[in-house]
């Protein structure tokens, strides 16, 4: 019956775990299959509007980018009482822009090999987007999830006198997803709804949108540089422009490789930078070899 919520109906609400334009995202447990769920509640757009256009490019871009480990899973979507709601996988490590401000309040950063995962993750999942004909159009800290997983690794019996003690070695697996599937569109269509203007390259900004693949590595780049400590990053000025000219701060704690591989990744020519399929054959990302 429709005045009874789908959304009470199928949920038992934990709580807020995200607010903003976008709308307010909750914490979920679905009283069916007992599972946790990000579900996410926005404001219904007005019908025939650039927001509906793009509330319906979500979960059109949802339905088609169906199962990949580096990208957020969708499950279902349905508006109710002038709400659009979205029910996507809840990643359990917050997001990567919670991260990188936790790190820097207790002045500690990534480690080359941690940011190399990283690396490697998010430009798995771009590889997928892009070989979907989409492109994802806002990649940023706040839109790359976390996925921690415990797993027993060993179990050491150490038969004292009194009997057993056994020790657990846990292990915690990290997974990096994209998220927010809310600027996709496809590589060959001419409309694109800007992302945060921080990871904006040039050309985007010129509507020269003949290399949106590229427009995304752009953004992954930025989004590297601030996770290794670049940040944060301006969002307008002469720092701009110099960015945008590719010039980019060292970062001290890594090698010349990665610091090459980032300047490369934000080239002024979008045809200079890196796609992610090349990106995941980079040396810095195999540096053992294994092509
Ligand atoms: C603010 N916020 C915090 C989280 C939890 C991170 O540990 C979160 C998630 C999502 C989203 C989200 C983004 C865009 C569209 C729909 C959703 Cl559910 C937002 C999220 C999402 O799709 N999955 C999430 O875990």
């Amino acid at each position: 019956d429709s005045n009874i919520s789908r959304y009470h109906q199928e949920f038992h609400e934990l709580g807020l775990i995200g607010t903003g334009e976008f709308g307010s995202v909750y914490k979920c447990i679905n009283r069916l299959d007992g599972c946790t769920y990000a579900v996410k509640k926005s404001i219904k757009p007005v019908a025939g509007s650039i927001n509906e256009k793009n509330a319906l490019n979500e979960v059109y871009a949802h339905a088609v980018l169906g199962k990949h480990q580096h990208v957020v899973r969708y499950y279902s979507a349905w508006a109710e009482d002038n709400h659009m709601i979205i029910q996507n996988e809840y990643c359990n490590g917050g997001s990567l822009a919670d991260t990188i401000l936790n790190l820097e309040k207790e002045k500690k950063h990534f480690t080359e090999i941690e940011i190399r995962q990283l690396l490697l993750h998010v430009a798995e999942g771009l590889r997928y987007i892009h070989s979907m004909q989409l492109v994802h159009m806002d990649i940023k800290p706040g839109n790359i999830f976390i996925s921690k997983e415990k797993r027993l690794l060993a179990v050491n019996y150490d038969s004292a006198d009194d009997g057993f003690d056994e020790e657990e070695t846990i292990e915690e697996e990290i997974t990096y997803k994209i998220g927010d599937l809310g600027h996709v569109t496809s590589v060959n269509n001419p409309q694109v709804e800007e992302g945060d203007c921080r990871y904006l390259p040039t050309e985007i900004l010129r509507e020269d949108f003949s290399h949106l693949p590229k427009a995304d590595i752009f953004a992954f780049g930025l989004t590297i540089y601030e996770a290794g400590g670049g940040g944060p990053l301006p969002k307008n000025g002469s720092e701009w422009h110099d960015i945008r000219n590719g010039k980019l701060k060292e970062l001290p704690h890594y090698s010349r490789d990665l610091n090459e591989l980032l300047k490369l990744m934000i080239h002024p020519n979008p045809e200079m930078r890196p796609s992610a399929v090349c990106l995941i054959q980079h040396r810095v990302l195999c540096p053992f070899g294994n092509k």
